[in-house]
């Protein structure tokens, strides 16, 4: 598992310094073309993406850590409206794992608000690391959006692309005991618009595969993962899997990762695009509102169903 090369995910270049980006050119058409195989065959793929300095992900990590570091009823101050939004841990079916959500987190005012709950007299450093690397992250999942667009020639619809706001979740899974593999984060497909991971130094992440494979991800240190989660499959008629994953631990060190989590703004209609229906793909799911799909799967109902089926039960035809 892993060490196959043949089981991993693509790995698409987003490369700054090369006119690749520029919509129009031969090196986009081929991008978005990978960009479309990746997500229909994967449902993620890594990104390598040159944009963001080695630097920036070793401040985020620094701050990330200061963060875990902080007494356990000082992080359980942060709470969300939606329970697993804001911290979780101490669950005893997944005991490694530990995490924290902040909402809207490229905008100054919801860190500062964040970091004066967690310091007394905030912290400013973690926001300046973060709002850096969020903002980045927030372009390339623009350009990545873009990309899905181009790729089915849905280019000039920009309407249609959900509006969001970044929730930034930050993740610690402690060591497991000596010598064993252990669940570290339940599987599951995520159920926003769009997702990017980041992890430092420990790998753990694992995806399935379409024949029901888990493949354990090796990415390079500076690279990404995208993943697309239940709302962007529903927009493009389930032409892209939403990709089932979770995280299993081994080895003597922590896991830190962290997402960037698009999450669709209140009220967001999320429907098939009529282009992407036809004959030999007839439509899968009716449109829903965001956050009635959002509580459904907090809901009891929800919750007795398995996490990739969630969406099919929600508003399968
Ligand atoms: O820690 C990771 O790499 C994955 C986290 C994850 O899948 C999630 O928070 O939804
Ligand atoms: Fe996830």
């Amino acid at each position: 598992m892993g060490s196959d090369p043949e089981s991993q995910i693509p790995v698409i270049k987003f490369s700054t310094g090369s006119n690749d980006l520029d919509r129009g050119t031969e090196g986009w058409h081929k991008l978005c073309k990978r960009v479309r195989e990746a997500c229909e065959n994967y449902g993620c793929f890594e990104v390598a993406y040159d944009k963001i300095p080695t630097q920036s992900r070793a401040e985020t990590f620094s701050a990330i850590r200061q963060l875990f570091d902080l007494p356990l009823y000082t992080k359980q101050k942060n709470v969300n409206l939606y329970p697993t939004l804001g911290y979780r841990g101490q669950i005893a079916a997944i005991p490694l794992y530990e995490s924290l959500g902040i909402e809207d987190a490229s905008n100054f005012e919801s860190l500062k608000s964040f970091t004066g709950l967690m310091w007394p007299g905030g912290h400013d450093q973690f926001c300046q690391a973060v709002i850096s690397i969020l903002k980045s992250l927030e372009e390339l999942n623009h350009i990545i959006v873009r990309a899905i667009l181009d790729g089915y020639g849905l280019g000039e619809k920009t309407e249609s692309i959900i509006s969001c706001k970044t929730l930034l979740r930050v993740m610690r899974y402690r060591a497991p005991p000596a010598g064993e593999y252990m669940k570290g984060l339940q599987p599951h497909t995520d159920k926003i618009w769009t997702t990017i991971l980041c992890e430092d130094e420990v790998s753990g992440l694992e995806v399935e595969t379409k024949d029901g494979k888990w493949v354990k991800l090796s990415p390079s240190p500076g690279s990404f993962i995208f993943m697309v989660p239940d709302c962007l499959m529903a927009w493009c008629n389930c032409r892209m899997r939403a990709v089932k994953h979770r995280v299993m631990m081994s080895g003597d060190k922590d896991r830190y990762s962290f997402g960037a989590f698009a999450i669709p703004v209140d009220g967001s209609i999320i429907k098939a695009q009529k282009e992407l229906v036809d004959e030999e793909h007839p439509q899968l799911l009716k449109e829903f509102e965001f956050t009635d799909f959002f509580r459904f799967h907090l809901s009891e109902e929800g919750r007795a169903i398995d996490s990739d089926k969630q969406v099919f039960a929600f508003a399968g035809i």
